[in-house]
């Protein structure tokens, strides 16, 4: 592991000590300027006629390099010259996912990255991160030593086996990690040398990948039980000695084992689950922009979820909080909140074998009171049509599943009804935005996980925001990390989407928008890091740094920017 020795400096270029000379120097993506070296650099560096004569400036640099890449149409091509760009300049691949966010959000993550971890032994050329095999079983520790630097403080880990609404798609899931990451450093501003993605490669049930010949991952069934759980802590242990100040997250781990890790680990180790707590703080402050448009209040809402995993019980668990802030209790509480899996709404009928469903399971005389059959019937389609909900969330990954009868039925008791169907990627998404509009005749309330074009619709424009955690999991982790948190709590989720919603402007809101442009991203980001990190000082989970709160985000928030390399 090297120490990546770089100075910030407010007041100008930040200063890099640099001990790579000649194609060494041009081969690592993060000392590596290109054709941007001036000539004493080149002379200094020992890369005098490696490049081609002309210094560029970084403006010629990134138009050149935003061309190459735009050439392509097909978004998986452009997906794989980002990641060749990232491996080969990091600074420049950076800058230029800043400055066409909008652009290449979509392909750096959902939709694209989806297509990439489907393709991922059919593209790939160079590894990125670490991964981690059963056969590395009692050496995680050495494994670890492996990463390229020493100061990790972010690290996003998966096991592979619920990537986005995709299923298991072993080795291939590596490309969620290491889209998240940059997302942070784009968002966040954490530098690239403190993100660590890990692959947790324990197998994989997927059939077609242990087929194919070209599948570059570990081909083995899924480790699971007693093994997979020694697996799982050797790894946080060595996790704890190699980088005591890093933060991990959690991500597309199916839905027991996405439980179970978080709540073994909560106190352990600095860590939340992306797909339980970061999804539901968007999805709430999405939610609350809907009952704003309104003039609702939280009490005023029947919330039905489609999806009763990672993401659904997450969503529940924060939204069952807001409404008791608003003063819901008993029986209102249980009813204004109906959870459907894959069998329908969850009954409390002894048969329910997932934990982490009981807390929402309705007794069998809930759903009789409002005319459900708990014997009978407990669909989709019957479940709306008796609850009649206020809002519509969609965590099942199933396409097309909210059909035009359960939104017609849902908008007889809800004229504007607030519909997010929030399943990745594009193609997994419980209904197209498009779809919604012209069925409740321009009056739904819509927010999707993936992008999606805006919808005309009677002469109106109606923009679709993204309703995805990317909205939250940077800012938390900023702030966490800026105070140095000894652990995450589910109320710095609260206060999280209690800060996005503030970021919505009238404007937008007024366009029927849930949530802030993208393009805010990073001074969205800040601003949830600093409610954070406040509620984390108040919560007796860190202690004030010297310096304040503000210096301390603002120190981590590094900008893209070519330093002043000082040879070593
Ligand atoms: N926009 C965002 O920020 C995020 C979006 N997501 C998306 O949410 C989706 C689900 O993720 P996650 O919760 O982690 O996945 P899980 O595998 O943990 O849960 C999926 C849930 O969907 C249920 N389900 C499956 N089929 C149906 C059906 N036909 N009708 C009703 N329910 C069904 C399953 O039921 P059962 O329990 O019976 O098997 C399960 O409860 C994914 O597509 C993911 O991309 C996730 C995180 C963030
Ligand atoms: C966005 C995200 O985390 C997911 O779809 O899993
Ligand atoms: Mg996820």
């Amino acid at each position: 592991m090297q120490t990546f020795r770089l100075q910030r400096n407010p007041d100008g270029p930040d200063r890099l000590e640099v001990p790579l000379r000649g194609r060494a120097l041009l081969a690592h993506p993060m000392y590596n300027k290109g054709t941007a070296f001036t000539a004493e650099e080149r002379r200094g560096f020992g890369l005098e006629g490696m490049l081609p004569e002309r210094t560029s400036s970084g403006e010629v640099q990134r138009k050149r390099t935003y061309q190459a890449i735009v050439r392509k149409d097909d978004p998986i091509e452009r997906y794989i010259g980002l990641a060749a760009l990232q491996d080969r300049n990091e600074v420049l691949f950076y800058q230029l996912l800043q400055e066409h966010l909008d652009e290449f959000l979509p392909i750096v993550y959902t939709p694209t990255v989806g297509q990439a971890c489907k393709k991922y032994s059919h593209i790939f050329r160079r590894g990125r991160g670490l991964w981690i095999t059963p056969r590395d079983k009692g050496r995680i520790d050495e494994i670890l030593g492996n990463a390229p630097y020493d100061d990790a403080r972010l690290i996003v880990v998966t096991d592979n086996e619920r990537i986005l609404g995709l299923g298991d798609l072993g080795a291939g899931g590596m490309g969620i990690p290491i889209g998240k990451l940059a997302l942070y450093t784009v968002a966040a501003g954490i530098h690239p040398s403190q993100c660590l993605p890990i692959s947790l490669d324990v197998g994989t049930d997927n059939e077609a990948l242990l087929n194919d010949e070209l599948y570059v991952g570990f081909r083995e069934k899924r480790l699971r039980g007693e093994a997979y759980d020694e697996l799982v802590e050797e790894f946080i242990q060595a996790v704890k000695r190699r980088f005591p100040k890093a933060l991990l997250q959690w991500e597309d781990f199916k839905k027991a084992n996405a439980f179970r890790l978080l709540d073994r680990y909560a106190d352990r180790l600095l860590s939340f689950n992306d797909d339980i707590q970061g999804t539901a703080a968007v999805t709430l402050a999405g939610v609350m922009a809907g009952c704003r448009i309104l003039g609702q209040s939280a009490a005023e809402q029947r919330v039905l979820i489609l999806g009763g995993g990672a993401a659904g019980i997450g969503i529940a668990r924060q939204l069952r909080e807001w409404l008791r802030r608003d003063g819901v209790e008993g029986e209102a509480l249980t009813r204004a909140i109906a959870v459907l899996d894959s069998k329908g709404l969850i009954i409390d009928d002894g048969s329910i074998s997932d934990e982490h469903k009981k807390d929402f399971a309705w007794r069998p005389e809930d759903a009789k009171a409002i005319g459900i059959d708990p014997e009978g019937d407990k669909g989709l389609e019957t479940v709306v049509a008796a609850l009649k909900p206020t809002v519509l969330l969609g965590t099942s990954g199933q396409p097309g599943i909210f059909t035009r009868e359960v939104i017609e039925s849902m908008q007889a008791g809800a004229e504007r009804p607030i519909i997010l169907p929030i399943s990745n990627p594009t193609a997994n998404t419980e209904a197209r935005p498009e779809d919604l509009i012209h069925w409740t005749k321009g009056r739904a309330l819509v927010a999707t996980g993936s992008p999606f074009d805006p919808v005309e619709y009677e002469g109106e424009t109606h923009e679709i925001a993204q309703g995805n955690n990317v909205y939250i999991f940077p800012g938390v982790g900023l702030g966490a990390l800026a105070v140095e948190a000894r652990s995450i709590s589910d109320r710095l989720f609260t206060v999280a989407a209690e800060s996005l919603a503030e970021c919505i402007s009238q404007a937008d809101l007024d366009k029927g928008r849930l949530y802030p442009q993208m393009s805010g991203l990073r001074d969205i980001t800040r601003h949830i890091a600093l409610t954070v990190a406040r509620a984390c000082i108040e919560d007796g989970l860190a202690e004030e740094p010297v310096g304040g709160i503000e210096a301390a985000v603002d120190h981590l928030m590094w900008e893209p920017e070519y330093p002043e390399m000082v040879p070593v």
